[in-house]
């Protein structure tokens, strides 16, 4: 392990319209908020990774916080706090053009008592001059006990650096979570995977119904922002693999073009996509490969 080398989870709560996303955004940098229409199976979806030569800061989204009214709302409440409580930095959102009101501090109530470290972020400061936001910062301060207050603008850039640098400053002492370049994991995996198995399939449905499943083993976004991806496509048997390979692999080629294109529309830029074919025996009635295999 890399000394001092810090890394962990970070994420912005604060209730609607707060200015999360966007500032989510503005920190990453890149097209990655890839939203799944289906339901997320891991707790965390990943929206950036920031990689710095000494740390990692890795910002997931979660579920907001509702006042409960009935059982089922304190289930969820239940759950989200579970979830924030797996965060090691909390970005608390106050936009700085709206009085403090109370939601507010209802959330803030709730993630006190979190072992995260909370950090006051308040957004929006392109919309107000200095008198106001000056008083905003002295209201932040009343709210509750923060680690740190930041004031930031999304829109202009101003303070996104300091913010991220106040983020890593409470990470923790750890190995790096996630190899150099990758900005997003699993949710956009799973759903590059389905992309690559739709094309996969196409024209030979019928022939392949169940017998095919694909792996997409690494994801790198290179600076140029060129993505570049590896994945295997698997198949139960070696007459399986001569199809989706077709005369001379040239049925491969226009599965990896058509995979391509639709990633493209997916990640919004250029993607390299290297196809492999795998005959994994069985695969289907193997735990360990189906666990492998995402299933
Ligand atoms: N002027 C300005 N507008 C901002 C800034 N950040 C966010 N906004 C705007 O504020 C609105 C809400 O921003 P979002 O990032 O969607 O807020 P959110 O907290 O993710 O909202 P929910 O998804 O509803 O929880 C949008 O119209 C943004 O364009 C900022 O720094 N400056």
């Amino acid at each position: 392990m890399q000394h001092n080398y810090h890394a962990g989870f970070a994420c912005f709560v604060g209730r609607p319209n707060a200015g999360k996303s966007t500032l989510t955004n503005a920190i990453v940098g890149q097209k990655i908020a890839i939203t799944s229409s289906k339901p997320q199976t891991t707790r965390h979806t990943v929206r950036g990774v920031v990689h710095r030569p000494d740390s990692q800061l890795v910002l997931v989204d979660t579920p907001g916080l509702h006042r409960p009214r009935t059982l089922l709302g304190e289930r969820l409440n239940d759950l989200v706090r579970a979830t924030w409580s797996e965060v090691d930095v909390i970005g608390l959102c106050l936009p700085a053009d709206e009085e403090i009101g109370r939601g507010d501090r209802f959330i803030t109530g709730e993630i006190a008592a979190l072992k995260a470290t909370v950090v006051a972020v308040v957004t929006k400061t392109d919309l107000v001059d200095r008198g106001k936001l000056a008083q905003r910062l002295m209201a932040v301060q009343e709210l509750g006990e923060f680690a740190d207050i930041v004031p930031v603008s999304a829109v202009s850039g101003e303070q996104i650096q300091t913010l991220v640098d106040v983020m890593v400053k409470h990470l923790p002492q750890s190995p790096q979570l996630y190899p150099d370049g990758m900005l997003t994991d699993e949710p956009e995996h799973v759903l590059m995977a389905e992309l690559i198995r739709e094309a996969a399939l196409e024209g030979v449905r019928d022939e392949l119904p169940h017998s095919i499943a694909v792996l997409v083993e690494e994801v790198f976004v290179e600076d140029s922002g060129l993505t570049r991806i590896f994945a295997d496509i698997y198949v139960e048997r070696p007459s399986q693999k001569a199809i989706i390979l077709g005369h001379q692999a040239g049925r491969l080629k226009d599965v990896g073009t058509r995979a391509r294109h639709a990633i493209e529309d997916l990640v919004g830029g250029r993607v390299y996509l290297d196809l492999h074919v795998r005959v994994a025996k069985d695969w289907q009635r193997d735990p360990k490969q189906l666990r492998r295999l995402g299933f």
